[in-house]
Parts: C-alpha cells; sequence; structure tokens
C-alpha cells in the first residue's frame, strides 16, 4: 500500500520527459504519467489526483486547452504548466483566470517545481481539512436532526408511560412483596421463579384478590426484562373501541376524536412484559390480532398503512373459568392454548390459612407506619378471628378489612372485633335479607347513578355530580370495580 499523500498527474507528449518526471519525483509524490491529453483526462477521472502537471505544446490539445477541460471537471487540483516556446499571451490569460496556478519554462529546475509543488499542495491540505470539517459538521448536523427526532419519539413515549404510572399511583396499587410460608404457595413461587427465568406466556388464574397481578409483577421482576417496563392493561374496564386503541395504539384520523397519533400499550412495554388483566373479558372480535402479536410480535396499529413489530412478553390473568368460556364460544380455543403454554393458578385464601397470620402483621405493619400509628403486638383472639373468617374476597380483603382496623385503632395492642370484621366486608341492606359485599353494594349504586346518566360520567350531567364525589375518583372506583357499560348500550 503506498503510503505518499499527494498523487501528480503529468502529461507530456514526449516519453522520455515522463520517465525522467517520474524519475526525479516519485520520491515524494504518486506520479501518475500519460502520453496524451485524451490519456490525462480519462486518468484524472480515474485517480484522486492533487496536482496535474501538463506540457503546453501537445498534438490534438494544447496544455492550456487540457487545464480548460479538466478545470470543468473539477476546480480543485492545482494546474502547473510547461512550456518550451512562445505562446506567452494564452498562458498569461489562463493564468489570470486562475485555470493555471503557475508556469514554467523547459527545461524546468528541479527546485523551483518542487517550491511551486509544495506551495500548491499546502493549498490542497488547507482544501482537504475545509471538506473534513464541512462533512464533519454536515454529520453532525446530520446526527442532530436525527437525535432530535428520537428525543421527539421517545419524549411521547415517556409521557405515556408517566400517565400510565401515574394511573397507578392514583389507584394505590401495592408493589410490596408476596407474602406466604404455605407449603402450597411456595410451590407456586418457586414455579414463578423458574418461568420468570424463560420467555414463555404464563397465563395466571385464581379468584379476585389472590395476588394474580402481584405474581405477574414478580416474574418481571425476576426476568431480564426487569429493566424495561411493565405495562398493565385490565381488558373488563374499557369498552371494545378503546381496548384495540389503547393496545395497538392508533394513527393520526384513525377515527373521530384521533386527534394526534399514538402508540398502545404493547408498544410500550416493547422489550417489556405486558400484563393482561381479566383476560377471560377480552373481546372476541380482536382475539385474533392478540394472537397474531402473540405468535408473529406485530400487529397493525388502528387506521396504520404499515405494521408494527414488538418483542414484548405476555402474561394474562383471568378469574374465569377459560376452558368454560372455549366451550360456549366466548374465548378462541387457539389463543387460549397460546396462552396457556405456562399456567400458575392462585389458591384462594381459605385454602391456605395458615398464611393469614404472617399477612396479618405484614399488613398492620404497613398500614400502621402509612397512618403514623404505632402498633407493638397483635391480640391472639384477633388472629383467630381473622382466621377462622372466610374471605371471599381473598387478600385484597384481608388487608381492607386491616387497613380499616389500624385507622381505628387507639393503643399499641391491634384488636378487631368480630363486628368491625362484619361492617367492612358485609353490610345490611341487601335484598332478601342477604349480606352483600361493602364493593357489591358500592358497584350497584354507581351503576344506577350510571343508568340515570345515559353512562355519563363525568360534567354537570355526569354521574359523578349526581352522587357528589370528585370525578377522577369516581372513574377511578369505575375501574376498580370493573363497571362496564352494558354492550347493546354502546355507541
Ligand atoms: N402473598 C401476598 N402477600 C402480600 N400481599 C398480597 C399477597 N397476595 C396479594 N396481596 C395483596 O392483595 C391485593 C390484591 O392482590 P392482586 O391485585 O395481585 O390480586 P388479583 O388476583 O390480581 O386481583 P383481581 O383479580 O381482583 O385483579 C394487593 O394489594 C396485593 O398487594
Amino acid at each position: 500500500m503506498d503510503h505518499k499523500p499527494y498523487t501528480i498527474l503529468y502529461v507530456d507528449d514526449e516519453e522520455i520527459n515522463l520517465t525522467f518526471f517520474s524519475a526525479t519525483f516519485s520520491w515524494e509524490y504518486n506520479v501518475i504519467t500519460a502520453l496524451s491529453a485524451a490519456d490525462a483526462i480519462r486518468l484524472f477521472q480515474e485517480n484522486e489526483v492533487d496536482l496535474v502537471v501538463a506540457d503546453q505544446r501537445m498534438p490534438g490539445m494544447s496544455g492550456v486547452e487540457f487545464f480548460e477541460h479538466i478545470y470543468g471537471l473539477n476546480p480543485e487540483p492545482a494546474r502547473i504548466l510547461l512550456t518550451g516556446y512562445g505562446d506567452l499571451e494564452t498562458i498569461i490569460q489562463a493564468v489570470n483566470q486562475g485555470k493555471i496556478f503557475h508556469f514554467f519554462q523547459k527545461p524546468w529546475v528541479e527546485q523551483d517545481l518542487i517550491a511551486a509543488f509544495e506551495r500548491a499542495l499546502k493549498i490542497r491540505t488547507l482544501q482537504r481539512e475545509n471538506e473534513g470539517l464541512i462533512a464533519h459538521l454536515k454529520k453532525s448536523n446530520d446526527e442532530l436532526s436525527r437525535a432530535l427526532g428520537e428525543i421527539q419519539s421517545l419524549t411521547m413515549l415517556l409521557e405515556e408511560e408517566n400517565q400510565l404510572l401515574r394511573e397507578e399511583v392514583n389507584d394505590n396499587f401495592n408493589f410490596d412483596d408476596i407474602v406466604s410460608n404455605s407449603v402450597n404457595f411456595q410451590e407456586i413461587l418457586h414455579r414463578t421463579a423458574r418461568v420468570a427465568a424463560t420467555e414463555a406466556t404464563v397465563l395466571i388464574t385464581g379468584e379476585t384478590g389472590t395476588g394474580k397481578e402481584l405474581l405477574a409483577r414478580a416474574v418481571h421482576r425476576l426476568s431480564k426484562r426487569r429493566q424495561k417496563p411493565f405495562i398493565k392493561i385490565n381488558c373488563a374496564a374499557l369498552p371494545i373501541q378503546l381496548i384495540e386503541s389503547e393496545l395497538f395504539g392508533h394513527e393520526k384520523g384513525a377515527f373521530t376524536g384521533a386527534v394526534s397519533s399514538r402508540p398502545g400499550r404493547f408498544e410500550l412495554a416493547h422489550q417489556g412484559t405486558i400484563f393482561l388483566d381479566e383476560i377471560g373479558d377480552f373481546p372476541l372480535e380482536l382475539q385474533a390480532k392478540l394472537l397474531r402479536v402473540l405468535q408473529e410480535g406485530e400487529f397493525d396499529r388502528l387506521g396504520a398503512t404499515k405494521t408494527t413489530k414488538v418483542d414484548v412478553r405476555v402474561i394474562a390473568a383471568t378469574h374465569v373459568d377459560l376452558n368454560a368460556a372455549v366451550r360456549d364460544g366466548k374465548f378462541r380455543a387457539d389463543l387460549f392454548y397460546r396462552l396457556n403454554v405456562f399456567p400458575i393458578h392462585t389458591p384462594p385464601l381459605r385454602e391456605r390459612q395458615e398464611d393469614i397470620p404472617m399477612l396479618v402483621r405484614h399488613f398492620v405493619r404497613k398500614y400502621a407506619l402509612k397512618n403514623g400509628k404505632v402498633i407493638r403486638r397483635i391480640s391472639k383472639k384477633t388472629y383467630q378471628l381473622l382466621q377462622a373468617h372466610h374471605w371471599p374476597g381473598n387478600i385484597r380483603e384481608l388487608e381492607n378489612v386491616i387497613e380499616r382496623g389500624v385507622i381505628m385503632s387507639k393503643t399499641d395492642k391491634f384488636k378487631m372485633q368480630p363486628g368491625e370484621l362484619g361492617s367492612t366486608t358485609v353490610v345490611a341492606g341487601s335484598q332478601n335479607g342477604v349480606l352483600e359485599s361493602l364493593d357489591q353494594n358500592e358497584r350497584l349504586h354507581i351503576v344506577r347513578a350510571l343508568q340515570q346518566t345515559n353512562w355519563r360520567v363525568t360534567g354537570d350531567q355526569g354521574a359523578a355530580r349526581l352522587l357528589q364525589i370528585n370525578e377522577r375518583t369516581l372513574q377511578s372506583r369505575i375501574r376498580k370495580l370493573q363497571i362496564r357499560r352494558p354492550k347493546e348500550l354502546d355507541d
């Protein structure tokens, strides 16, 4: 490989001159020679030439004409003319027009030529540095615009994620550790840890409040996706149109009100985990689209012309029997099999009563801290009482009962009476003497208000105004209690 920094092209119709020139200057420079102007033009185009030296008298084309020609091709390389004859007028004109850098009378003196080459090449060096600088600036500029574009789309994603996180914090979701010492549940935790390390889809089944979401989060936390987002969607809380756009996103103008395009939760969960809660309520019409994401990792945003690819691990949860839903034609069998790769069942609290004391201590500590109370002991009778209860709402119900008890507690010994237990979980006033849970009652009350306002939540005519509660609180209650507008009333 030749490391000489500059290339000189020399054209002369006498071979002996070419040989002599090469012998003199090849030490310093890459020398390319040509016997005719035509050859030189070709070589000029094929090589990166820094300096061109030409004889004035050549058959077909004079040196000055040759320089005019290559000036048109690329004006940057310096041009030096060698002449043995008069022709001075033409030459001076060419010098004045900048077509020639210098000219020398033959026979040339080596030192003079070297000095001229050096001056010309110095200019060439500066030109090269400028070119490099301009290319660098242009590159930096391009990179800057690309980075700006990326920042803009990342900002959008972050805003969406923040919104979701804010919703979660508002809804007071629990991020505490899983508490359990029953053999039964230890086995479940063992299975959870094992599946977490894989990429398998997980289906968590179990009654409401048994810790399905807690396990889903644990799978994410124990997986190699832990640094990436965990995105949750409750499939029961949203009408079908909203589920589609929430999950898969939409393009601007995809439907009335879609004023800008928006990424869906699958995109937000890219490289992370998506948790599809209440998958049993996932609309049949959208199940094929969900199956496609699970199988191919791709989907189309609403109104999109191109397909979006994502890398998302799916965890689904349900409290309904999906097998039965498949039998009833409410759930696609292929989707069920695809989801049911690794099933985990969370047993109801009544089947793991030995966990109750530990859970009680955990929740007492948690809510004492939250409410600024000092509680040092829990009465034996309270343990017995709580362990004997049936807990239809499972751990969530136990947690609610204890939160209420801690708030009411007046001493550092935590005590609960049977009546207190009932007053939180069971209320009077239901029909036919059958007692209903507080949640059920609240649900019924909200549904009645929504029916009266034609399912409007906000504004003067909305249910929040009717119930005299804050609009956001009502929205959060509707989500929590999974209240949905009946299908026939949609639109
Ligand atoms: N083993 C546990 N240790 C500590 N807290 C628990 C445990 N299991 C559940 N919880 C708490 O109980 C509450 C309900 O749990 P979670 O939301 O995970 O249940 P779920 O089965 O997903 O309920 P749903 O079906 O109603 O969505 C949460 O506040 C959670 O932190």
